[in-house]
């Protein structure tokens, strides 16, 4: 767990924070990317159903968009069931869902399988101290190779910045797991300089921070519709997942003092404040291709999952 107390400033950019949907990101980062030992965003899968074939969308764009990929116990399963050519980085968990055949076939393939018997923490947990580790490696590698470059030039600066996180899985089941997904959020965010995201096929959620500018720019905003679903076999082949336009601010761990935002069809303005048991912003509509937050206290943002043609 060294270096999990760390929190580093997101992007340099003024002390704003901003959420990006997975591909916009890749697109902005891909480039920044020199080795394959870079790391910029680490996929944990579940033990949840993955829909099956023709794709996933959810899961397909996440994992199209992360570099390195854990499987938390059960979630090995439901990958192996949903594809096998998808293999993991790792497996990692109490171990006490993960089936023998899956395990075999991927122990055959170098998949890493870690057990912690701890049963203070649950799965998602142990992946996320295994992000914690990894984000640890990607600075140390950086900071030599930074280092080593000081030696040959002065202008040369670090660049390191924490892994976003990616969890696919995080609703749809049971009630205390979700929460527990929550609950994660709340503890590992801030680890990760808040670039952590849970996801499922129809729903995305990330906190957002107290007392920091925050932007979001997700996929879908009102003046930008998702292509309308199909049921035709062949256009499914071709279809992604965008968030939006629907959206909800979730004051979950405490109150909101006070919160104001731009963007939104329903923006608040910094004088009511979010609780539950009074207000909280639900089915709210995203209106502009940037929404901005500012917060009191964290508070969830959420937004519905929509298919898209791929572009
Ligand atoms: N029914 C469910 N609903 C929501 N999330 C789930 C559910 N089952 C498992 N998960 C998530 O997948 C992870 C791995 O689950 P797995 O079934 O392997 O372990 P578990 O023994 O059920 O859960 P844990 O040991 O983590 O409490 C869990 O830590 C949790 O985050
Ligand atoms: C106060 C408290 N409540 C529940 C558990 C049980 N628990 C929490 S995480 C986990 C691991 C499951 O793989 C288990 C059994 C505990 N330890 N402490």
């Amino acid at each position: 767990m060294s270096g999990c107390g760390i929190v580093k400033t997101n992007s340099g950019n003024g002390g704003v924070v901003s959420f990006t949907s997975p591909d916009l990101f890749d697109q902005n980062h891909a480039a920044s990317l020199t080795t394959h030992n870079d790391v910029n965003s680490i996929l944990i899968v579940l033990n949840m159903p993955i829909q099956p074939q023709p794709q996933s969308p959810s899961l397909e764009r996440l994992w199209r968009c992360s570099q390195h990929r854990i499987c938390a116990d059960g979630g090995a399963n439901r990958l192996y069931q949903y594809n096998k050519e998808y293999i993991p980085d790792r497996i990692r968990g109490d171990l006490d869902s993960l089936n023998e055949e899956v395990r075999a076939y991927y122990e055959g393939h170098n998949v890493s399988v870690e057990q912690d018997p701890c049963q203070d923490t649950n799965d998602l947990d142990k992946a996320l101290q295994i992000c914690c580790a990894v984000q640890a490696t990607t600075n140390t590698e950086q900071e030599a190779s930074t280092t080593c470059a000081a030696t040959t030039t002065t202008t040369t600066t670090t660049t390191s910045r924490p892994p976003r996180i990616y969890v696919y899985g995080a609703f749809g089941g049971r009630f205390d797991q979700e929460m527990a997904s929550f609950a994660a959020l709340y503890k590992w965010a801030p680890r990760f300089d808040w670039q952590m995201y849970l996801y499922s096929e129809e729903t995305c959620a990330f906190l957002l921070p107290a007392d920091r500018p925050c932007e979001i720019q997700l996929t879908f905003y009102d003046g930008k519709e998702p292509d309308q679903p199909t049921d035709d076999a062949e256009m499914m082949e071709h279809l992604s997942v965008g968030e939006g336009p629907t959206c909800g601010l979730l004051p979950l761990a405490c109150r909101c003092d006070s919160i104001t935002t731009t963007g939104l069809k329903w923006d608040l303005d910094g004088t009511i404040a979010m609780e539950f048991g009074g207000l909280v912003s639900t089915s709210n509509r995203i209106m502009n291709d940037v929404v901005t937050v500012t917060t009191s206290h964290p508070v969830i943002f959420t937004a519905e999952l929509q298919r898209c043609k791929t572009p």
